[in-house]
């Protein structure tokens, strides 16, 4: 019997029939997690995820066909973003984005550009996932129908959806999804937050009781969870699992640029994170550098046309090399990654975690 088809017919926390070997799901982290790091999560005993959000829909059945041969039958996610407003036709005054200007000219870069279409189309991924049905679907940046998660089912796809705060988890159990992924404010890359843009944002040892008392489908916890004992915590807060981006963001299978590399493991190695909606139109968290400060407090135009704006900005600083204005998405953990193979990584998960089951909670 095929994976989805087995899950499907297991208990209502399908997190604890995966038989993991880790309660650990990889991140899906959009450009960096390429098939490669999916296999190699999936052959370490954790759940792989493919960060497909910004995917064109053949590329999206691609992976899913190449990830499905090599990892052994083991559970693997697709991750999409929900996007209702593509910016497509959207205009906008230039005088809004003069500082955006200002800064392209320092940088030598010229003009800014004036884009028409943007990002690929939701419900053509959508569609890509459901004819390729993996084993799990996961959503973040908005939330869908029920019809949508009920066709999920039909094809035995198991759904996560991303939430922010109990308000969002509660409209993730009513239309029917499997688990809920809780994004801590610690958390590294874009906030998944879709009720309240402006949401301050709750820390994850707030999020995970208050979540977990309110709905009856599993948790899965992410947000700064670097190590053992950040999963034990997490797991005694009430998660089914850890969701962990960061953690794998430098290992060797991450598609990360070196520029982006060594923004974030470079230098003094004591990076500080900032939240900054300058790079895309949508809140995210990653390490501080000239350009998240340059934009603090800077009018910006909407998700993904802002995105579209700062990316030769993004792209001529990977060139050469330089991180200081590339969005150097990470979690305020940054400072313990770990860059090694995933496997190498996840046996020292499991040994810490392990540790903690012996010692750690004796002392408490
Ligand atoms: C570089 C990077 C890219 C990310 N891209 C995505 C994405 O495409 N889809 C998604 O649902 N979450 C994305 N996230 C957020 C993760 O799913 C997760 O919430 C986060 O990594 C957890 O916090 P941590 O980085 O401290 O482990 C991204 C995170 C990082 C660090």
């Amino acid at each position: 019997m095929c994976l989805g088809r087995r899950l499907a017919k297991m208990s209502n926390n399908f997190i604890q029939d995966l038989n993991l070997k880790l309660p650990v799901i990889q991140a899906p982290m959009a450009g960096v997690t390429k098939s490669a790091m999916v296999i190699a999560s999936c052959r370490s005993g954790i759940v792989g995820s493919l960060g497909a959000g910004m995917l064109k829909p053949e590329d999206i059945r691609e992976s899913i066909k190449e990830i499905k041969s090599e990892a052994e039958g083991a559970p693997f996610n697709i991750n999409l973003f929900v996007i209702d407003h593509y910016g497509n036709g959207y205009d906008w005054d230039d005088r809004e984005v003069a500082w955006l200007q200002q800064y392209y000219q320092e940088q030598s870069l010229g003009e800014l550009p004036r884009p028409k279409s943007f990002a690929p189309v939701f419900k053509e991924q959508f569609q890509a996932v459901l004819e390729e049905a993996p084993p799990i679907v996961s959503f973040t940046f908005g939330i869908v129908e029920a019809s949508d998660v009920q066709e999920c089912h039909r094809r035995s796809i198991k759904v996560i959806g991303t939430a922010t705060n109990v308000l969002e988890a509660l409209e993730w159990e009513k239309v029917g999804a499997d688990a809920i992924c809780v994004q801590g404010i610690e958390a590294g890359g874009h906030r998944g937050n879709f009720l309240d843009l402006d949401d301050p944002g709750t820390g994850l040892f707030a999020l995970i009781p208050e979540v977990t008392s309110k709905v009856n489908i599993p948790v899965i916890a992410a947000g700064g969870v670097m190590d053992g004992r950040g999963i034990a915590a997490a797991k005694i807060l009430g998660a089914s699992a850890v969701q962990m981006g960061t953690a794998f963001l430098a290992s060797h299978e991450a598609a990360l640029p070196e520029a982006y590399k060594k923004g974030i493991t470079g230098g003094v190695f004591s990076h500080e994170t900032t939240l900054t909606n300058a790079f895309s139109g949508r809140y995210a968290r990653g390490v501080k550098n000239s350009f998240t400060e340059f934009g603090k407090g800077k009018h910006v135009l909407p998700y993904p046309v802002q995105n579209a704006l700062t990316q030769p900005l993004r792209k001529a600083s990977t060139q050469k090399g330089d991180p200081d204005h590339i969005s150097l998405w990470a979690g305020q953990g940054v400072n313990k990654v770990r860059q090694k193979k995933i496997s190498e990584i996840c046996n020292e998960l499991r040994l810490e975690l392990d540790k903690v089951k012996s010692n750690g909670l004796s002392k408490l």
